[in-house]
């Protein structure tokens, strides 16, 4: 099972790699605009999924915004460590 931590080294690899057909490379392109609006619609999947769908539904939004807050951290060029200090 993959953790928060061994995605964000995956999706930072693939930033300097740039593997054809890579999601990770095109949103990152798309740009901060682009990744901003991704992440505030995941988000309000996440609450409509909370309050009317299953556990489960709960979890996969969960686990798609977490990735698109990633993918801005890289775009940003921030570390875990620059998130994690604030915790
Ligand atoms: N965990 C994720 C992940 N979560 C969400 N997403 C993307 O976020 C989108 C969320 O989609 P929605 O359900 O909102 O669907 P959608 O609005 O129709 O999606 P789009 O129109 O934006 O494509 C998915 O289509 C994926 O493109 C993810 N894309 C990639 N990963 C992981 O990131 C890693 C790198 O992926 P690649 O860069 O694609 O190789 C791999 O381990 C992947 O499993």
């Amino acid at each position: 099972m993959k953790t928060f931590d061994a995605l964000f080294a995956e999706l930072t690899e693939k930033a300097a790699a740039r593997p054809e057909g890579s999601g990770t490379v095109a949103e990152l392109d798309a740009g901060v605009h682009a990744i901003g609006k991704k992440i505030v619609e995941e988000a309000a999947e996440v609450w409509m999924a909370a309050e009317h769908e299953t556990l489960d539904d709960a979890a996969l939004e969960i686990s798609q915004l977490l990735y698109h807050l990633q993918v801005l951290m890289v775009a940003k060029g921030l570390t875990l460590e620059d998130v994690y200090r604030h915790l």
